[in-house]
């Protein structure tokens, strides 16, 4: 095919992609001549309109475009509330309706499952937010090499946007990271440069507790607060103490790695504490700066009210937690059954999960810091037979190994809380042999105008 960058071209948007962006396509002729589909992707439109695009690029067996006009308006489409919304990655469907985004993500689950062979009236509608913003309790911001603080171009990850505004983060955290921009631009600090690994500032991660305000800002830096920049860190102290008296932990953390990732080899607590206290469906969580947390409190509330409905944990029962993180669905669980063992990769999480069990006062559950593939096999022989299963892979899903050993061990019901219905649909086939029915999935919005959707559902042992 030859190059067709740059035309112009009429599109009507019939799916979106698995990203969430408008898909169409059209007829062009090959280099023989021969009538040949093109598939085209359309960012920031909806189903059901038709759009004038130009072709950007080729991306796999597609090509990427950009749309310069909408002939044919969806009656879902919006406007944008947010000024970064167009470069911005971080929600791409600030122009749909959210009863619209809604609907969507219920018909998106039923397909996926109908596809594999199961009943999509077991799919009820998604559960939304009654107000879909400032719902994040977490962000990563990026600086860019010349000291501009905010979040990547979509798409790029070379081009930072200076923040002005973030309508998903609290407001807090906004609040509290453009006092950390200004300070920055005052003191002329330099960001990171990550094709040359020179510059001084790399992120700032903002985690806040809606249930108790506090607010944990840490800095991701090459060097160390000393020397030189000792002055610029007591001024940034004295600025966050006067502006940001919710900020109760202020870090800076070093990492001269060349990944870019948001890690720390020595951490300086500039003021306060090293960690947040958080609470989620009334029990008490520490928070770290690496610690994984659900990022939208009062949804992930949600899911774990209808974990336990449907999981309808018993005294006399024992149960398994797998991929169990700090504990999110294991403590308010282990209050109702007699036992409870949670299995999770990650060590410091695990290192939460069993000091949020002992902050918590509950003395009946076991962790375990274990690949789930090795750790299953391990925590059956010495947890014994569990009546109840709780499972919250990540959204690759559990997998075969994982489906199967769950499988032989036969618990009665298993809760399968998903974050992708596309592999949970794939662990739910390899359950089929060992006799289990699917009864019921309940999509909860945890991540509005974005594609996203999070699965809650029951999984239950035939009667023989
Ligand atoms: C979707 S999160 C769920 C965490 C927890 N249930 C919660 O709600 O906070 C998935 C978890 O699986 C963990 N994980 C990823 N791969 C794993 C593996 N192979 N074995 C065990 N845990 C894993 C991650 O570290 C993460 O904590």
């Amino acid at each position: 095919m030859k190059n067709i960058k740059g035309e112009t071209m009429t599109v009507d948007i019939k799916h979106l992609d698995h990203k969430g962006s408008g898909r169409g396509s059209t007829w062009r002729e090959n280099d023989e001549g021969n009538p040949k589909k093109l598939r085209l992707i359309v960012p920031q439109t909806l189903p059901g309109e038709t759009v004038k695009v130009t072709v950007d690029r080729p991306d796999r067996k597609k090509w990427r475009t950009n749309p310069q006009e909408i002939l044919t308006t969806s009656p879902e489409r919006v406007e944008p509330p947010c000024p970064h919304f167009e470069k911005c990655g971080g929600c791409i469907w600030q122009h749909w309706n959210y009863s619209g985004q809604l609907n969507y993500k219920t018909a998106h689950v039923k397909q996926i499952l109908e596809h594999k062979g199961y009943d999509k009236g077991l799919v009820r509608e998604t559960i939304g937010m009654e107000d879909p913003w400032h719902y994040r309790n977490k962000m990563e911001f990026t600086f860019s090499p010349e000291g501009d603080l905010g979040l990547h171009e979509q798409g790029n990850f070379r081009k930072i946007i200076p923040l002005e505004t973030c309508l998903i983060a609290g407001e807090t955290m906004v609040d509290a990271t453009m006092v950390v921009s200004e300070w920055v631009k005052d003191h002329q600090l330099e960001g990171y440069d990550k094709d040359l690994h020179e510059g001084l500032l790399r992120h700032l991660m903002v985690r806040q507790s809606f249930a108790t305000g506090e607010i944990m800002l840490a800095l991701f830096a090459t060097k160390a607060p000393e020397g030189p920049l000792q002055q610029a860190a007591d001024d940034l102290v004295a600025r966050i103490t006067e502006r940001c008296p919710n900020v109760k932990s202020l870090l800076w953390l070093e990492n001269t790695d060349w990944a870019d990732r948001a890690q720390s080899e020595k951490d300086h607590v500039l003021a306060g504490r090293d960690f947040i206290n958080d609470e989620m469906a009334g029990y008490r969580f520490r928070l770290w700066f690496d610690t994984f947390f659900q990022t939208n409190p009062l949804q992930a509330a949600k899911l774990v009210e209808l974990a336990l409905e449907m999981g309808q944990p018993k005294k006399t029962e024992k149960m398994i937690d797998l991929f169990c993180g700090v504990g999110t669905f294991s403590l308010p669980f282990a209050d109702r059954v007699k036992e409870l063992a949670g299995i999770e990769l990650v060590e410091s999480s695990i290192e939460s999960a069993k000091r949020n069990a002992e902050d918590n006062g509950l003395s009946n559950t076991r962790f375990l810091a274990k690949d789930a593939r090795k750790g299953i096999d391990q925590m059956l022989e010495s947890f014994g037979k569990p009546e109840l299963l709780l499972i919250d892979p990540p959204r690759s899903g559990a997998g075969g190994k994982v489906m199967r050993r769950i499988g032989r061990a036969q618990p009665q019901r298993i809760v399968y809380v998903s974050c992708n219905p596309e592999s949970f649909a794939e662990d739910l086939q390899e359950l089929e042999p060992f006799g289990y029915t699917l009864k019921e999935v309940q999509p909860v919005d945890l991540f509005p105008h974005t594609f996203h959707v999070e699965l809650v559902t029951i999984i239950e042992l035939k009667e023989k």
